[in-house]
């Protein structure tokens, strides 16, 4: 996978040379380019804002520097990637939306800074790739920065190759739409707690049970709106017998 990103603060993205994205760079599964948007400023100050048409506090990303990048990047007539822009305006993040981006053989990345961008280089650019924009949370940040590397670690890790151990790929939370069951390791007491016995006794259909019990019960107790969602055929047939 091909994975662009545009940014006004590049080394923001030192993180990504280590552990796993780092390994997927270096086996080539992932290659990634961070491009500084002041590269598409022409004048002296190299300046990336202005203010708002309308009014209001703050100020907004100038078009102009955008759509040169963008066609730099996304050069009409190519295959075009797939433009993410993180934004509190966003739809949500999900493990969906991870899976999905991790089919993708090209990931393009605006991250949007002080109010956002204007509003016109997304609709520029939706004529010619598709474009999603996407929020990690109801809560706003400095920047796009950030939420590039949470979503480019959901979707880094489903890459094939990445995880060594991809049986943990299918179990984890949201997987099967609830949420995790809680996870013990040695010694099995530590502080005069014990681990649940079930766990230990080597009956694994009970300790399925016991994990999706104690998975459901998260769930409601924590996302009630996961619970709504959840298919019917979630739920574990022989729940439905009883
Ligand atoms: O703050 C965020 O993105 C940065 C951003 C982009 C545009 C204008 C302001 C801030 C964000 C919050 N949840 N998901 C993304």
């Amino acid at each position: 996978m091909r994975v662009d990103v545009v940014s006004i603060f590049p080394e923001y993205f030192a993180p990504l040379d280590l552990s796993l994205i780092g390994r997927a760079r270096a086996s080539g599964t992932l290659q990634l380019a961070v491009h500084d948007l002041r590269t598409w400023t022409h004048d002296v100050h190299r300046t990336v804002d202005d203010t708002p048409y309308g009014g209001g506090p703050g100020m907004v990303m100038r078009p102009e520097p955008w759509g040169e990048a963008l066609e730099a990047l996304a050069p009409p007539g190519g295959n075009p990637p797939r433009l993410l822009v993180p934004t509190p305006a966003g739809a949500p993040f999900t493990q969906a939306l991870a899976h999905e981006l991790a089919a993708e053989p090209h990931l393009l990345f605006a991250c949007g800074r002080y109010e956002g961008i204007d509003q016109r280089v997304l609709e520029h650019a939706a004529s010619r790739m598709p474009v999603t924009e996407v929020s990690l949370g109801d809560y706003v940040l400095f920047g796009g920065e950030v939420a590039v590397l949470v979503i480019l670690e959901a979707v880094t890790r489903l890459l094939p190759g990445v995880l060594g151990n991809v049986g943990s790929l299918d179990d984890e939370s949201h997987a099967h739409g609830l949420l995790e069951a809680p996870m013990y390791t040695k010694p099995a007491v530590w502080r005069g707690q014990e681990v649940p016995t079930v766990l230990r006794s080597g009956d694994h259909g009970k300790i399925a049970r016991w994990r999706r019990d104690e998975a459901l019960a998260r769930t409601v107790a924590r996302r009630p709106d996961m619970i709504a969602a959840l298919p019917p055929e979630c739920l574990d047939p022989r729940d439905r017998a009883a």
